[in-house]
């Protein structure tokens, strides 16, 4: 196991990936899905991946989890190497997931469950998050009774459930309607912004990530790589931050908003 030394007075990354390269092999074929990817992400930042259909977005979330393993390279979370799925990440994926049959609250509860976390120590902090998302009187529904936005919000807190210090999002907001999309952006900022965690969001969606993260990756067409990193500031708003909402307001919006588009529009070009 590899582990990263840091000089004194330098904070440890949250993610550190250094040199990751994926195949994924098939009977019919290899496919290189990643190349050389190398990042750092500081702790408690907000970083978005944009990038085309299939340039490996959703796979290297998957290998910042721990579900795969890079074929070459290394992945750490907080200096150690990633080897297997940890509770230190929560993931939460495009589709809800939840289990029809289960109560919301026993749902939120399956997260620290699948960790071999204590039930009924889990239950008061999944009880407060559901109050704190607006879902206090549908604890006891079953997923059914719970419309789109409020199905997201409820993955959410079972994904915050056992605590992790990283989220891992991967294009949480795509399967709602624009409206609900918006308003689910801005509430789930405020909830990150008040957990201060490290988060990383995958998501077709430019200006939801340029609304929301600290930091946009541009991907290339597969094989994926990092094509561009821009940092994101609003300083035209003063010197908070906005919410997501005010951000796409904002005149630094227009201008990232058309600096991605051309990069992903160029490779199209290709
Ligand atoms: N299990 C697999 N076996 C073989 N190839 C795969 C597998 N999973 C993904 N791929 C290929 O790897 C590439 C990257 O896939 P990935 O799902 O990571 O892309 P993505 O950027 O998340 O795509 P999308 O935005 O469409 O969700 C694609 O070309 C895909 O076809």
């Amino acid at each position: 196991m590899i582990e990263t030394s840091q000089p004194a007075g330098t904070a440890l990354p949250a993610v550190t990936i250094r040199d990751v390269t994926l195949n994924y092999f098939s009977p019919e074929r290899e496919t290189l899905a990643l190349s050389n990817i190398s990042l750092d992400i500081a702790q408690g930042e907000f970083v978005a991946i944009v990038g085309s259909s299939g340039c490996g977005k959703s796979t290297l979330l998957s290998l910042i989890s721990g579900l795969m393993r890079p074929s070459r390279g290394v992945i750490q979370i907080n200096g150690k190497e990633v080897t297997a799925p940890s509770p230190r990440a929560g993931y939460m994926f495009q589709k809800d997931t939840l289990l029809e049959w289960r109560t919301v609250l026993d749902n939120v509860l399956l997260g620290p469950e699948l960790l071999g976390l204590d039930r009924q120590a889990s239950r008061g902090r999944a009880e407060d998050l559901l109050t704190r998302y607006g879902l206090g009187e549908f604890m006891h529904s079953l997923p059914g009774q719970l419309s789109g936005g409020m199905r997201q919000r409820a993955a959410l807190a079972r994904t915050l459930c056992p605590d992790p210090e990283l989220l891992l999002l991967d294009e949480p907001f795509s399967a709602l309607d624009y409206q609900t999309r918006l308003a689910l952006s801005d509430e789930i900022a405020a909830i990150l912004a008040n957990e201060r965690k490290t988060v990383v969001l995958v998501t077709h969606d430019i200006g939801e990530a340029i609304s929301m993260a600290d930091r946009v990756i541009v991907m290339s067409r597969r094989p994926g790589r990092i094509k561009s990193i821009h940092d994101v500031a609003y300083p035209s708003f003063g010197p908070s931050r906005p919410t997501p909402f005010q951000a796409r307001k904002c005149q630094e919006f227009g201008m990232y908003f058309q600096t991605i588009w051309d990069e992903l529009d160029a490779h199209h070009m290709q």
